[in-house]
Order: C-alpha cells, then structure tokens, then sequence
C-alpha cells in the first residue's frame, strides 16, 4: 500500500508496470470469487480466526505478518457483518481490537470493489477524533495492508502544509482524518472529489458526534454520497436517534459484545479510588510517585494549564522517574515525540490531559491516576482503558475531593464500573506544599503558571454539566490555591461560558485557535478587562504583562507595600524614571521583564470563561528606614542595589538642617525674614555695601587677634626650645642617655616645621590606615609620611631606608 503523504512515487519501469497490470487482473478474479465467498458467511455461526472468514491473500498476508491471527469478540461480530455491507454501530471495552475491526473491512470492501489507483478515486474515510490516534490507526492500517494491497493511503491530520495534503488527497483511496482538517478540505480543495466514497468510518464516534465536532460532522456528510457504508465504534457507543439519523445510517448493526458483562471494563483492570481532599491532591500524587518510580504511569488532568503546571514543578523537585507531558496545544512534531517516547519507556510517568484518553495504544502502561475527577464515567472508562489492553493486566485510581465522592461513584455505578475504595497509607503521605511555595515564591513564571492551572481548573469546575458531582461552592479552594504554592487564590469572574461553546474551542485546531484568539483579544479589549495589542505578534512576555492578577502578593509581601498612588509616583521619581499617565503599569511592566520565563514552555494559552480581577495590590516593595517612600522591588537590579549601603544611603533623605536660637527653638538655616522690616533698613545695594563694610571689619579684627595668638605661640616655642638647648648643653650629650637618633630627628622636624611655617603647633593627625582586604608588616605610615626639609634630614633618612 502506498502512502502519498509520505512516500513521493517514482515512475514504474516497464517491468514493474507489466507486473502491476498482471497483478490487478489476478485480483479482478479473486474480487469475483471473493465477493460470492463474502455474500455466503453464515452470520449465525462463530468465527474464532481470521482464516474462517474470506479474505483477500494480501490480507491474510498482511495480518500474519502483523501476528494476528484469532479474533476478538468484537472483530468475529464486526467484521463479518462489515463485509457483507451492512452499517454497523459496534461497541466493546477498551483494547478489545475495535481497529481492525474496522481496517479488515475497509481493505476488503474496496478490494472487492477494486478501488484501487488514483482514477478510483476516494473510497473509503475514517475518522478519529485526536491527531494521535489518527496516526494509530493508519500505523494498523499500513501493518495490515502493506503488505500486499496497491491502495493509496494517507493522513491528513493538519501539521502539514495544505498544498502539499491537497496534492497528496487527490491520489488517494483511502483517507485517515481528524475531523476539522478534512472539512477544511472539502470546502476549500475544488479538486478533492468524494463521489466515489463507499465507506465512512467514525472512530470514537460518540466522541465525535459529541457537541464538540457536531458541526463538523454534520458538515462532512453533507459533502459526502449518501449510499455508502457507515461504520461506528466506541468503548461507550451512542445509540441517539438522532444521531444515527444524523449520520443516514441505514438499518444499522448494533454489536455491543459487551452489553450483557458484568462490568463495562475489562476484568484485568483493577480499579480503585481514593478520598483526598482538593488541597492534597498534589501531596498524594507526589507521594505515589514516589513510591512508583518503576511503573509506566499515565496521569489525567482536566486542562491543559493543569498539566503544564504539574510538570514543571514536579521536574524541579526531581521525582527519580523521567516526567513527560502532553496537551492539545503542544506543536505536533512534539506532542508525536513525546507519544513515542512514553510508548518506547519502560519507566516513565506522562502528565496529560484527555487528548490521550481515548484509543491510544501505549503498550505496557502499568497505572492510569486520574488526579481530577473525570467529567462524566465515559471519560473515566475511557481514561482508564489506556491500561489492561488486550487481556494484559493493569491498574487504574482516581482521586476524588469528598464532594464529588457520592456523586462519581453513583455515576460509575450506573456505567458498570467496579471500583473500590483505597486509603493512602499515613506513612508513604509527604507534604510539598512548602517546596510549592517557595518554587513559586522564587520562580514567577511558575508561579504564573500555577495562576493560570488555578482559574482554569476552577473555570472547569464551573462549566462541568454534571453539578451533582461538581459542586463548586463545596471545594476549597483557598487552599487549593496555597497547595498550588500561590500566596492567595486569584479572583475569578465567571464569563457566562456555555460548555458547548467550550468544547468546540477545546476541538479547535491551533491556527483557529490562533485566529479566534485575536477576535477574543478585541472583545475582551472592548469590555474594558484587558488592554492588548490587537495587530502584531503577541509574545508570552505580552500576555504575562496583561495579565491581570500578576501582582498578588503573599501576605508578608503585601504588609511590605504602601498602597499609595503618592508613594508609587514618588518611587518613579526616585529612579529617575519619566512617569507617563500609565506610569502603574509601567512599573508592573518591569517585574517579569527581568525574571523571563525559563521553562521550555509553548505558547501562554488564553484563558476562556473567565477572567481574573485585578488585585488592589501594587508590585513588590520594601522600605527603607530613612526613605520617605518604600523601593519597589521589581527587578534582580534593583534587589542588588539593596544589597550596597552605599547607594542605599544615595536613596536616603538627606535630612534637614536646623539652628537652634537662643531660646533653643529650631529654625532652617535659611530664613526670610519679614520683606516690610527689610525695605525699612534702606536700599538693598546700600545694605549689601554696609553688611560687606561690617563684615571686613570683622574679619580684620578676628585677624590681628588670632596673629597675635600666633605670635605668643611662636614665642613660648622658642623658649622651650632654647630651654632644652640649654639643657643638653648642660646635661651631656643625649646619646649616651639613651635618646635616638630618630628622636631627635622628630624633635628637630617638629620644630622647624612651626619656625619655618609660622604655624601653631598642633598634634598632627594620625594618618588614617588605608582599610585593605589582606595585612601588610610594612613600615608605619607615619614615619613616611612625615616631611623631610633639610639636607641633613634627608641623608639621614636615607641611612635610615639603607640600614
Ligand atoms: N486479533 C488480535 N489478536 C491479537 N492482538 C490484537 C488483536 N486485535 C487487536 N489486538 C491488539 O489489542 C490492542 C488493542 O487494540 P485496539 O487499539 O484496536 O483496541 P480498541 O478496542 O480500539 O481500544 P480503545 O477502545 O481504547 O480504542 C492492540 O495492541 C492490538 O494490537
């Protein structure tokens, strides 16, 4: 089978035509033979092999090259009514085998037909609800018809470029689509022709009919003949009415090969639940894990922000076991990488959300955890179904806050679900709550991701159709917030969101979404909520500077901040900055700049639904004692600057000065007195002239004053000089009483140092010792600095340096 998605065809060498035309006409006669066989299988009686039932030697081929050999309940009930041509509504546990039984009678059915090559033409479509499963399907497909078949295969799933799908598409005969981007084809691609459809095949078809692409498949029909076969599967199969007329099935097979068991899973899955309040679903989750580091371990969140926020905590506190995460919004070429290597892991722990619950195949996954509460117990059945496939054993736990405990269970109870209760054992239980809140506390962009997991888990609480079991006046979510590490819960204001209008936003597609984002941008624009670019490239820099609660604090924090417009303005002026009329949202602009988002994060997804307030709070800030303001901390820098008392004393009042009279009453240093008592002492000129004149003369006097102070210093010097003159002349010589020549020298340079400058002698100040990160033994300062005059001075402090 040829896949023109993929493989670009080469031309045929004669040799290969020839064989090619040999080939088809061998299998014109077994089409004849065959469709006789096919028309006489006795549906009454059981068929336990493949090799009971009349299938094309490419077929059989393929199937026993794929080491499939007996058939499921479901494949000996489906398939041999499939064959003979009849719509089919079937229905079977999860990992019962509903793909092949549905890919065994596309390949025959058109093989029979003879649909094969690019002038046949479309002949069969099927459809999946997830790329992801879309990508599964057509793996079956080529398993089982690569063998042998000369059919054009392929995907289109989007991720791809439309030209190239488009080109792709006309060739082909057998199409695996996810619903959006096949109806984007058949309404845009003029040259994509479906006459020729004989088989339409709903993979997860209650999914599909679901509100969520109930536009789009009712679309698609419209484009599509209206006798073809129509074939329907799903672990939990719709039997509307209305559905089915949707659909134009005509007198269809209902095979639920199920129906009558015990339970609607299967019985190597053992499935249990535990009672953990909201708050400690996280502490419950890390502590399983803890104590499953070597299981294959899928974990269900209700949303995508959920997910993102789990992950990235959870990957910093480093659990011992490889984290992997996967959402709807991820690129496709990272959400298949990631699908790969959790299916390739022996060990590893997904955090996901319902883009995986339904149809994937991942071998060997030893527990599915549901961390929140599944939306109704189809969900839960199909989330749990990603484990005990195909007769393999598995292990399922759902964690339920105690108001949603009544309500689930009785809703699993109606499903035939088997489900008991377990306890976490007080031992194994650890707290992270502390090391959330310091993650947070320290990270903001974790702690803005945790913002977001909040308003949209609490979002999803509020649009949930099912209220007996979620009733959101019941669950704590204060501190749910504090357990998300978040310093209080952000305020949410519940948009009127429908849950239909919700769904259809999830199924979107990345582009649409993209596109519905800026029409959304603008009407949030227009109610006053948010401002935003609305042309140009939106960064996550820009939605994290929009976001409205980017400035609730914890608590300690918020007793720090003076929540004063004054203040903040003030604070602007401090840093020298130009304040603008949004001068507050400057400074929120600031915070995240400095600290970027590290994580390897995709796009910031828009919130839908709701919308948070913003908080009264203003952006981190600290006084200073001393400062008339408190500095707002919103960047690395401006922490650092704290950090140096030098410049914290820069940002410091510099105080006033005062003088005191002689009453002791303070006044500025600088006072007007009274203009009238001015003006009547004269002309200011003539003031000036009198106060300059009184001035000089005061000066002269405090003059000659301190002159004769000098003079009489000077005088009482020399007599103390020659006094000690006289005093070595008569007491002997010094040296020999133990006076040193250094001694002297001092003596002698003091002296002459107030003769020659005629200054008072004054102790001279004791050279500051320069402060120094290491000690030095060198010579005191002192000595070196002292001024050597004379030349006997010099060589004798030269003899000093050389002895
Ligand atoms: N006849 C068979 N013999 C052996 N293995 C089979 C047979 N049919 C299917 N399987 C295996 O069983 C597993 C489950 O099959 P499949 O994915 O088709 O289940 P499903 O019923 O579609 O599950 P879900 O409801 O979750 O979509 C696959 O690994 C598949 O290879």
């Amino acid at each position: 089978m040829a896949t023109p998605h993929t493989t670009s065809r080469t031309r045929p060498t004669k040799v290969k035509k020839h064989a090619r035309t040999q080939k088809r006409k061998r299998d014109d006669v077994d089409a004849e033979k065959l469709q006789d066989a096919v028309s006489q299988i006795d549906l009454n009686s059981t068929h336990t092999s493949f090799s009971d039932l009349p299938l094309s030697a490419p077929t059989v081929e393929g199937l026993k090259s794929a080491h499939f050999s007996t058939l499921t309940d479901i494949q000996a009930k489906a398939i041999p009514r499939a064959l003979q041509g009849s719509d089919i509504l079937g229905a079977a546990k999860t990992g019962s085998g509903k793909t092949l039984a549905f890919v065994v009678p596309v390949l025959e059915n058109l093989y029979r037909a003879q649909c094969v090559g690019p002038d046949a033409g479309l002949g069969a479509m099927i459809i999946s609800p997830t790329r992801e499963l879309a990508i599964q399907i057509f793996e079956v497909l080529r398993k089982v018809g690569g063998k042998g078949h000369l059919f054009a295969a392929g995907l289109v799933i989007g991720g791809k470029g439309l030209q190239e799908e488009r080109d792709a598409l006309s060739r082909m005969n057998i199409v695996v689509c996810t619903p959006g981007r096949i109806l984007q084809h058949l309404s845009q691609t003029s040259t994509f022709n479906v006459d020729n459809l004989r088989m339409l095949v709903l993979d997860e078809a209650d999914r599909i009919m679901d509100m969520g692409f109930k536009k789009d498949v009712d679309a698609i029909v419209e484009y599509l003949p209206p006798d073809r076969q129509t074939l329907l599967f799903s672990a939990t199969q719709t039997k509307r009415v209305s559905d089915l007329s949707r659909l134009a099935l005509k007198e269809p097979e209902y095979i639920s090969v199920h129906e009558a068991a015990s339970a609607a899973t299967p019985k190597t899955l053992q499935q249990n639940y535990v009672v953990t309040p909201l708050p400690e679903k996280l502490d419950t989750l890390w502590s399983f894990i803890q104590s499953s580091k070597k299981s294959k371990i899928l974990i269900f969140f209700s949303s995508g922000k959920q997910v993102r926020f789990v992950y990235q905590s959870f990957r910093h506190m480093q659990p011992g076991i490889p984290l992997l995460h996967l959402l709807g919004r991820q690129k496709q070429t990272a959400r298949l990488e990631i699908t790969q290597k959790f299916s390739n892991a022996k060990h590893s722990c997904l955090f996901a959300t319902d883009v995986v619950a339904r149809g994937l195949d991942f071998p060997a996954v030893d527990w599915v955890i549901q961390v929140d509460c599944p939306e109704d117990a189809d969900t839960y059945i199909h989330r749990v179904g990603r484990t005990a496939r195909y007769e393999k054993e598995g292990r399922a736990v759902l964690f339920l806050d105690p108001s949603e405990e009544e309500g689930m269970l009785s809703r699993l109870e109606q499903k035939r679900v088997p489900i008991e209760r377990i306890n976490v054992r007080d031992k194994k239980q650890m707290s992270i709550k502390n090391q959330m809140q310091s993650m947070c506390f320290k990270d903001p962009s974790l702690k803005y991701l945790g913002q977001k997991a909040f308003t949209s888990y609490v979002r999803s609480l509020h649009v949930q159709k099912d209220k007996e079991v979620f009733k959101i006046e019941n669950y704590p979510l204060e501190e749910f917030a504090s357990s998300l590490g978040l310093p209080g819960a952000p305020r949410i204001k519940y948009l009127k969101a429908d849950p239909t209008e919700v769904k259809e936003l999830k199924n979107r597609s990345r582009m649409e979404t993209a596109l519905s984002e800026s029409e959304s941008e603008a009407s949030e624009g227009e109610e006053g909520e948010v401002s935003t670019k609305k042309n140009g490239v939106r960064t996550k820099y820009d939605r994290m500077f929009e976001r409205q609660n980017q400035d609730i604090l914890a608590d300690h924090y918020s007793k720090m901040v003076r929540n004063n417009d004054d203040d903040e303005l003030d604070l602007n002026k401090l840093d020298g900055e130009q304040i603008g009329d949004d001068a507050l949202f400057d400074v929120k602009r600031r915070i995240p700049a400095d600290q970027a988002l590290s994580s390897d994060d995709e796009d910031v997804e828009q919130l839908s639904g709701a919308i948070i307030e913003p908080d009264q709070l203003g952006p981190r800030s600290i006084n200073i004692p001393g400062t008339s303001a408190p500095l707002i901390l919103d960047s690395k820098r401006r922490e650092k600057l704290l950090k140096s008392k030098k410049k914290v004393l820069k940002l410091k009042d510099r105080g006033n000065k005062l003088v005191f009279d002689d009453d002791g009453n303070a006044h500025q240093l600088y006072e007007l007195e009274n203009e009238d008592d001015f003006r009547a002492r004269g002309a200011a000129d003539e003031q000036r002239e009198r106060f300059l004149l009184s001035e000089r003369e005061r000066v002269e006097e405090a003059d000659l004053a301190d002159k004769a102070l000098a003079k009489e210093k000077r005088r009482e010097k020399r007599e103390k000089r020659k006094e000690r003159e006289r005093a070595e002349e008569d007491g002997g010589k010094a040296d020999e009483d133990g006076e040193t020549g250094e001694d002297l020298m001092a003596n002698f340079a003091a002296d002459a140092e107030a003769g020659e400058d005629g200054d008072l002698e004054q102790e001279r100040p004791k050279t500051k010792r320069p402060k120094k990160w290491f000690e030095q033994d060198v010579v005191e300062p002192e000595e070196e600095e002292r001024e050597i005059g004379t030349f006997d001075e010099m060589e004798a402090a030269a003899a000093r340096l050389l002895g």
